[in-house]
């Protein structure tokens, strides 16, 4: 581990190649000690007169300053490689262990951090990374150059040594509380982010209220702003406090070289010579100070990366099916006794559902009834297993569904959630007929706004109403055997909605499709085969209809 342990230990793990990261930190260390080594001939040649302007001597520093400058590209370039290629392999990690967990798990995980560990915290790694690989080769230079001194003189050694380790102590101490300082600065910027937010999404309401408006600008947005700018400026004078010790710890250096040595060390030429090397280390001491508060932020990040991989690792997972593509079989559906809470069995707090006895079978309508927050919409999750019951059991053909067959499971359905999302194009359906699709459009009467073109939807800027029926288009085109559909009609025109129940419905059943839909619209119960009632969380009671 390297003082910026999570960092360090990011590059090692998730570098594509270890051999790799090796290698670089080898250059950089080589161009670190190659431009020490050049400072050190640049001393013996100016310190040697006349007598020090030799060929070997200029081919010595040439060899040197060709060694410098090509390890130093060398360990740019190879540090662009391997960061980016790791931070293309961490995003793909996360984002393929984010597609395996459960749905209960992502609910319990703050999203935005999610999406901000793989935009934010990968940016900042990358960003960081070339200033962190020259602070470092400078770091090797000025310990080549303190190795230096101490062939020429022991005493000035030994002066520089405690020097720097009260230098190392002051810029510890002036930056004990940089790390709280900036988190304090992030999470201010989260907030006023937040804030801004709600202004941009709240657009409309703030519009006709502008006391909303007033409120969210003068309390908030102002007053995390002001707050995020302090602690920015705050951490921006910890940081310019830690280069001002450096420089102080410089010229106090140069002092003592230069006032205290003499009473030691007679010889004028080591002091001369000890002169040059302080005056040439000042601009990599430089370089050296301005990464650490760089390299403090990229070991923050990391820290997120490997929090969020670690959340990710524990966070629990159906076992992925083996074959995805050979269509799973339908005979029937049962929900026995089944028993689930909001928020986990531990809190005990949460809304309780069940337990549930429920049967599906192929070809029917069932429809989901109930007042709002009757648990309808939780039920539906149960029954395509997103959500672990707590007890009880769901069984599919006679046996029943658990990790390692849930996500087969699952296959059999095509659902349209009330709160669905809506995809840009028909991921997942690669073979789809353009044909069908514009078909789908037309009946739908979406054809004049939204064209199918090279696999996706031409726009998304529809209204409510359309939207759901472009999610309803998606649904049938993946023609699985069971249909779910939670509210699909509730933002339907008249006679949408009537062409969903009297027309798509019964056509659905024809084909063999099984429909679970939650509906509030009793005139049109008659369509189904089954109407079942829930109340706080339980089936209240079960009609058959025909
Ligand atoms: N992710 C969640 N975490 C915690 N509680 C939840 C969650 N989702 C729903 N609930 C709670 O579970 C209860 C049932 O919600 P559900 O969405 O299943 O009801 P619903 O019958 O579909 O309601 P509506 O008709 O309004 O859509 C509600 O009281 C709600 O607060």
């Amino acid at each position: 581990m390297g003082p910026i342990p999570s960092y360090t230990a990011l590059i090692r793990d998730k570098s594509d190649a270890p051999r790799e990261a090796l290698s670089l930190a080898l250059m950089t260390a080589l161009s670190g000690i190659a431009m020490g080594a050049s400072m050190a001939v640049v001393n013996a040649v100016v310190g040697g007169g006349e007598a020090g302007a030799t060929l070997p001597n200029l081919l010595l520093f040439a060899l040197l300053a060709t060694i410098f400058l090509w390890t130093r590209n060398y360990a740019l370039s190879r540090t662009a490689i391997i960061v980016q290629a790791m931070l293309t392999r961490i995003r793909e990690n996360i984002v393929r262990k984010l597609r395996d967990i459960d749905l209960q798990a992502l609910d319990a995980m703050n999203r935005e951090r999610l999406i901000g560990t793989l935009s934010h915290d990968c940016f900042v790694i990358s960003e960081a990374s070339e200033s962190i690989v020259i602070g470092a080769s400078s770091a090797v230079m000025l310990l080549f150059s303190a190795f230096y001194v101490a062939t020429l003189s022991m005493f000035a050694f030994i002066m520089l040594c405690v020097l720097v380790c009260a230098a190392i102590i002051y810029y510890r101490r002036s930056q004990r509380s940089s790390r709280t300082i900036l988190d304090a600065a992030s999470e201010s910027e989260r907030r006023l982010f937040d804030s801004i937010r709600h202004l941009v999404y709240g657009f409309r309401e703030i519009k006709i209220a502008p006391e909303k408006g007033d409120d969210l600008l003068d309390n908030y947005i102002l007053g995390y702003g002001a707050q995020a700018r302090e602690l920015r400026i705050q951490s921006q004078r910890q940081f310019l406090k830690g280069l001002a010790s450096s420089q102080t710890f410089f010229y106090m250096l140069l002092a003592a070289i230069i006032f205290i040595l003499p009473q030691y060390q007679v010889d004028r030429l080591v002091i001369e010579k000890i002169t040059y090397i302080i005056l040439f280390i000042a601009g990599p001491m430089e370089v050296f100070v301005r990464a650490l508060p760089e390299a403090i932020k990229a070991n923050a990040a990391a820290e997120h990366i490997w929090s969020v991989e670690a959340w990710l690792d524990s966070a629990e997972r159906d076992a992925q099916p083996t074959s995805l593509l050979a269509d799973p079989e339908f005979h029937s559906i049962g929900l026995r006794e089944l028993t689930f809470e909001h928020g986990g069995a531990e809190a005990g707090q949460g809304f309780r559902v069940g337990p549930i006895d429920l049967s599906l079978r192929p070809g029917e309508i069932v429809f989901i009834a109930g007042g709002n927050g009757s648990g309808k919409s939780t039920l539906l999750l149960l029954l395509l297993a997103l959500y672990r019951p707590l007890g009880g059991q769901l069984v599919w053909n006679g046996a029943a569904v658990r990790p390692h067959n849930a996500a087969r499971y699952r296959q059999l359905f095509s659902v349209v959630f009330a709160d669905f999302h809506l995809f840009d194009r028909l991921y997942g359906l690669r073979d789809t007929d353009p044909g069908r699709v514009d078909d789908l459009l037309r009946r739908f009467g979406l054809d004049r706004m939204v064209k199918f073109v090279d696999g996706a939807f031409s726009t998304l800027d529809l209204s409510t109403g359309q939207r759901k029926r472009l999610a309803m288009i998606g649904a049938l085109l993946e023609n699985k055997p069971i249909m779910v559909f939670d509210e699909w009609a509730a933002d339907q025109d008249v006679t949408s909605r009537d062409y969903y129940y009297t027309k798509l419905l019964p056509e659905l059943k024809a084909q063999g499709k099984t429909i679970v839909a939650v509906t509030h619209d009793d005139r049109y119960y008659g369509v189904a085969d089954r109407v079942i009632y829930m109340e706080q969380g339980s089936i209240r009671s079960q009609e058959a209809r025909v």
